[in-house]
């Protein structure tokens, strides 16, 4: 079978999370990202490890068949490219921002300013549409500081806790896009390829799926079974097993994180306890 070239971020934020997902994806890889190749020893995929502003070219050449990247690079840098799969981390936004002291009242007091940002594209897009025209000085790191040493009135960045806009001084006042970690594929992947490919998508999504779910279980009064199984989705049904002592159940159900904090008091109200919560490792529909 032949190998699938996959593209990870050798270092920064997106690093350790793409190794952790293909990890619990049950596949091995060898060795370490010195050598910017490394082979998986149970699966055919070669991981090559690169920048993540590289990779949308790389993508585009089809020197790779597939990548780890932020949304917001392929929006940048890569509209052309198929996003397969939203991936759940590195979650943030791209987000324009002015000193906290400026006074803005919307979009058009942007007109004609000086807008300092790493993702040129994406702001000129985003301005074009809105009928207003800004010179932009194109910067690749420490975007936040421009309009403290007079580079710029405006900047364009990620966003995520607010925390680097807020220590320089400066407040968000338009959200563009909102981004996550994807997988992205190659337009030029070969047919074989793409049969590997499909495979590691299963395995992917079967780990998604199981990171927001929970196992759970409860012992609940047998004459309220009916109630509490109505709070309960499982992936079929809850299953229900009696306990040694009479007049008592116990209730297994597989259930989104989300959905239990929502439940949980109607749970107790209606006379659970003993409720235990259990991570899931894979999940296969
Ligand atoms: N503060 C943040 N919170 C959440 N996600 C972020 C944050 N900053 C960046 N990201 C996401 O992680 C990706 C990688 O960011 P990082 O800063 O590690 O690399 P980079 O400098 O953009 O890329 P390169 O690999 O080319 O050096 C970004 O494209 C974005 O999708
Ligand atoms: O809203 P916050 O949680 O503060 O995150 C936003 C910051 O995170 C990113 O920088 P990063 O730390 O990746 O540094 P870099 O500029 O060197 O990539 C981004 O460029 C912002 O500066
Ligand atoms: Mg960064």
């Amino acid at each position: 079978m032949q190998k699938i070239r996959i593209a990870v971020q050798k270092s920064g934020r997106l690093h350790d999370d793409s190794l952790k997902l293909l990890k619990d994806a049950g596949i091995s890889i060898d060795n370490g990202r010195e050598q910017l190749k490394a082979t998986s020893g149970n699966f055919p995929l070669e991981v090559f490890y690169l920048r993540n502003g590289d990779i949308p070219q790389y993508l585009r050449d089809g020197v790779v068949d597939a990548a780890i990247i932020g949304e917001n690079v392929l929006i940048e840098k890569g509209e052309d490219i198929i996003t397969a799969e939203k991936l759940g981390f590195s979650k943030c936004r791209v987000s324009l921002a002015v000193p906290k002291t400026a006074k803005y009242t919307g979009l058009k007091d942007l007109d004609g300013t000086r807008i300092a940002t790493s993702y040129p594209n994406t702001v000129n897009n985003y301005l074009a549409k809105n009928g207003i025209s800004a010179d932009l000085h194109i910067i690749n790191g420490s975007v936040e500081i421009a309009p403290n040493i007079g580079l710029a009135d405006a900047i364009c960045d990620i966003v995520s806790s607010g925390s680097t806009l807020f220590k320089n001084n400066l407040k968000e006042v338009e959200v563009m896009l909102q981004s996550e970690a994807v997988l992205a594929v190659s337009p030029k992947i070969s047919a074989e390829r793409k049969e590997v490919l499909t495979k590691l998508q299963f395995r992917i999504k079967s780990v998604l799926r199981a990171r927001k779910s929970k196992y759970i279980l409860m012992n609940v009064p047998s004459d309220r079974l009916d109630k509490v199984i109505e709070l309960l989705p499982g992936m079929r049904s809850p299953t229900v097993l009696p306990l040694a002592e009479k007049g008592w159940s116990s209730i297994h159900t597989v259930i989104s994180e989300e959905r239990f904090w929502e439940v949980i008091d109607e749970l107790k109200q209606n006379g659970a306890e003993g409720i235990l919560v259990a991570p899931i490792e894979k999940m296969v529909l």
